[in-house]
């Protein structure tokens, strides 16, 4: 069995392709447009990493999302969560949970996906609330 993709559903492709595209860093691999189903799927990838995908799922006709709590967040290893969350930070992206421990941080989609940022090569911090991080001041 192999892992292909974690579908969700957007309610502006063009500010989600903002955002996971232009912001977070992923990119386009390829889209399909449904005439008769009125939808588009556009599958997003880490570059370098093609095989963990993204399925984002655009209906044409507005629907509202409710927030399944069964559902968490898409999780992504970088080479430095600092840069990354300084450039979210700069494109106007909250981030939720900032890097304090260099480890892990957090941000959310335009529709409010979690995204979890883990520093590669970094150990998962103890399981601790947030506000008792040691704040390094950047932050
Ligand atoms: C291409 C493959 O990876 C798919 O996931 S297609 C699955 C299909 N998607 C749709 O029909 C998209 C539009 C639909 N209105 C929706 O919002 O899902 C499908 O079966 N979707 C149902 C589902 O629960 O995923
Ligand atoms: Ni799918």
């Amino acid at each position: 069995m192999k892992y292909l993709h974690t579908m969700v559903r957007v309610t502006d492709i063009d500010q989600s392709l903002d955002f996971y595209v232009g912001k977070l860093g992923l990119k386009e691999l390829r889209r399909t447009e449904n005439e008769a189903g009125r939808y588009t799927l556009v599958f997003l990838a880490a570059p370098g990493d093609e095989s963990a995908q993204v399925e984002l799922t655009f209906n044409w006709d507005p629907e509202v999302y409710g927030e399944g709590r069964n559902f968490g967040h898409l999780a992504y290893e970088v080479d430095d969560i600092y840069a990354l969350c300084d450039r979210l930070m700069k494109a106007g992206v909250t981030i939720n949970r900032p890097p304090r421990d260099g480890r892990m941080a957090f941000v959310r989609s335009p529709d409010n996906i979690s995204i979890e940022i883990l520093q590669k090569g970094a150990a998962l911090p103890p399981q601790e609330p947030w506000s008792s991080m040691p704040n390094t001041g950047k932050w």
